[in-house]
């Protein structure tokens, strides 16, 4: 398929996936976040110092709120994504313990533009759908995949979802840099390195 094709079946996929996740239940919201944030710290191994990349939740996404306040508690250091820009990588700026967030746009809060840089060693991704190749389909902007082609090193990519986000196939193109990993609140599961024919 060629990219452009592709773009065509993700803006599809993209309308689904809005809807299935809309459609999750108000009430099973938190208690699907608390499973999801129970089996992350309980599966995913994290060296102390590791930066990891949270997300301040928006629209009907998981709420991962007490994922990043319990590694802020825990010494682990935390930053919160930033858009600049169309067509620009995000800042990712440390959040400080008691520091205050502001409004960064698309309803996210995020630290102030004094707030220390970082990359990341982890990034909890935030997303519309994603498949069993770890393939993920965030809202469009490609922000977290240019993110990764300015990185020097590949961080871990730990996406967070409700189980009903998961798609048949979502295809992928070059840019798009497969999750190493999926939180639900089922548990969580490690993708095979190797790449699926799209
Ligand atoms: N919680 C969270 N923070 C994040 C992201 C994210 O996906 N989730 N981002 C990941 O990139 C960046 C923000 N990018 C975003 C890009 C588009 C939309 C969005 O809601 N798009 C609408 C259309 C918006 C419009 O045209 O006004 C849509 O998809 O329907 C939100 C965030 C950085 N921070
Ligand atoms: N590494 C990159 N360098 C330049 N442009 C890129 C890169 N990655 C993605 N893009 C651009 O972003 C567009 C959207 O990408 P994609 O469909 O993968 O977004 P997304 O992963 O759903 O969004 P987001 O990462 O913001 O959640 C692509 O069509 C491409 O033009």
């Amino acid at each position: 398929m060629s990219d452009a094709k592709i773009e065509e079946a993700k803006a599809a996929l993209r309308a689904a996936a809005h809807k299935k996740r809309a459609a999750f239940h108000p009430s099973l919201r938190n208690d699907a976040a608390k499973a999801a944030a129970a089996h992350f710290f309980e599966g995913v191994a994290l060296d102390k110092g590791e930066v990891v990349a949270g997300y301040w939740p928006i629209r009907d996404e998981m709420d991962v709120k007490s994922v990043v306040a319990r590694l802020m508690d825990a010494g682990q250091p935390v930053c919160l994504p930033v858009v600049l820009g169309d067509e620009q990588p995000l800042e990712l700026r440390i959040w400080e313990d008691g520091a205050p967030l502001y409004e960064a746009g698309f309803g996210t809060l995020a630290p102030p533009e004094e707030a220390p840089r970082a990359e990341p060693d982890v990034i909890i991704m935030p997303l519309l759908g994603f498949d069993k190749h770890g393939t993920r389909l965030g809202y469009g902007g490609g922000y977290y995949d240019r993110t990764l082609a300015t990185l020097k090193k590949r961080p871990r990519l730990i996406g967070f979802a409700f189980a009903l986000q998961e798609m048949d196939l979502i295809p992928r193109e070059a840019h798009d840099v497969p999750l190493d990993a999926i939180v639900t609140e089922h548990g969580v599961r490690n993708f095979e390195k190797k790449a699926p024919v799209t």
